[in-house]
C-alpha cells in the first residue's frame, strides 16, 4: 500500500506541478519554447526532497561543450525525470513518446518545453520527426536528450540500443554525451513493492566525436557507447557483470 502511495502521490505532485507550471511558461515566454525547460527543470528539481533521493553527479564538465549534441542516458522508471531535471544543460529537449502529450497538464507541460514527440509504433514516422529534430537541432542551436533504450528498464542491466539517437548524431556531426544513472533497485523495486530514500551516482561520460562518421558506422557507434554506458553502469552501481551478459551484485 505505501509504495503504491508513493507512486500515485508522485503521479499527483507531476500533474498538479505541471499545472501551475504551465501558465508558468505561458506568462513569461509565450508558447512552446525550450526556454521553459528551465522553469520545469527548477520546479522538478524540488520533489527530490519530498522522496528522500539523492544525487551525486561527476562529469558535469563535459556538458560544457558549445553548440549542438546528443546526450544518451540509461532509463529505469518514471522517477528518471527528477535525474534528467538534476543535470539537464540549458538549452536541451527530450524525445518522448507520443502517448505522454496525452497525459493532461503533464502532457501540455511537456509540448511547452519543446519536448519532441514520436510515434513508436511506425519506424517511418518517427525517422522523419528525427531528421526535422536534426534540422531544428542545428538551426536552433539545440541540444537532444535521447533514452536508446526506447523504453524503461528496471532489470539492473541495459536493453538493447535502438539507433535512431546515433544516426542523428552521425547526420549532424556533433557528439555523443553518455550519462549513466546507477541502478535504482536498492531504494526502488516495483516487484518487491519498494521505495524508500536513497542515493543515485550520476556520471556524465566524455563525449564521443561524430566527426567524419558515417552512417556504415552507426552501428559499431551504438554497440561502443552501449558497452561504455554498461560499463560505468556496473561500476556505479557495484554489481559486476558477467561473461554471459547478465549482471550480479559484486561481492564486497
Ligand atoms: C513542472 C512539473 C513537471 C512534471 C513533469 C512533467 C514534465 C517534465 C518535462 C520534460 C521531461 C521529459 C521526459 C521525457 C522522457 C521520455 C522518455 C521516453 O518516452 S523513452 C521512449 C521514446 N524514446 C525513444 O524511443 C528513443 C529511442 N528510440 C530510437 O532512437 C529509435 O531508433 C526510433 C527512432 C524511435 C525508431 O525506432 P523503431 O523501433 O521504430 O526502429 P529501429 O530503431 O529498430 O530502427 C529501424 C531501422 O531504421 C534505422 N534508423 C533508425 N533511425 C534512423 C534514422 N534517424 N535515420 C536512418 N535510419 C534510421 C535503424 O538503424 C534500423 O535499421 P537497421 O536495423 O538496418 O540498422
Ligand atoms: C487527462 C489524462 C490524465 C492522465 C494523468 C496522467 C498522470 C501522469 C502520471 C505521471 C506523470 C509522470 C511523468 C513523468 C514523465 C516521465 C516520462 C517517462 O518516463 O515515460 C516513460 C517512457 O519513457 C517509456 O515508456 P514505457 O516504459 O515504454 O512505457
Amino acid at each position: 500500500i505505501k509504495f503504491q502511495v508513493k507512486i500515485g502521490f508522485y503521479c499527483v505532485l507531476c500533474v498538479v506541478a505541471s499545472a501551475l507550471t504551465v501558465p508558468l511558461c505561458l506568462l513569461r515566454h509565450g508558447g512552446r519554447t525550450v526556454r521553459n525547460m528551465r522553469i520545469i527543470k527548477n520546479v522538478v528539481r524540488t520533489f527530490k526532497y519530498l522522496y528522500g533521493l539523492r544525487f551525486e553527479v561527476k562529469g558535469l564538465e563535459h556538458f560544457k561543450t558549445e553548440g549542438p549534441c546528443v546526450i544518451v542516458s540509461n532509463h529505469q522508471s518514471i522517477l528518471d525525470m527528477m535525474g534528467l531535471m538534476e543535470i539537464l544543460p540549458d538549452g536541451c529537449v527530450q524525445i518522448g513518446k507520443r502517448e505522454l502529450l496525452f497525459t493532461g497538464p503533464v502532457g501540455f507541460v511537456m509540448y511547452l518545453g519543446g519536448v519532441i514527440f514520436i510515434n513508436r509504433k511506425s519506424t517511418s514516422n518517427a525517422k522523419s520527426v528525427m531528421s526535422g529534430v536534426a534540422q531544428a537541432m542545428m538551426e536552433e542551436n539545440v541540444k537532444v536528450w535521447v533514452y536508446p533504450e526506447g523504453t524503461r528498464n528496471g532489470n539492473g542491466d541495459l536493453l538493447p540500443f535502438k539507433k535512431g539517437s546515433f544516426h542523428l548524431a552521425v547526420q549532424t556531426q556533433v557528439p555523443i554525451i553518455p550519462v549513466v544513472y546507477s541502478t535504482f533497485t536498492a531504494f526502488y523495486n516495483p516487484a518487491k513493492k519498494l521505495f524508500t530514500s536513497g542515493k543515485i551516482q550520476v556520471e556524465v561520460l566524455p563525449p564521443i566525436e561524430t566527426k567524419g562518421l558515417t552512417g556504415d558506422d552507426v552501428t559499431v557507434l551504438t554497440e561502443q557507447c552501449r558497452n561504455t554506458m554498461r560499463e560505468t553502469f556496473f561500476r556505479l552501481s557495484g554489481m559486476s557483470s558477467e561473461a554471459n551478459g547478465s549482471a550480479c551484485p559484486a561481492v564486497q
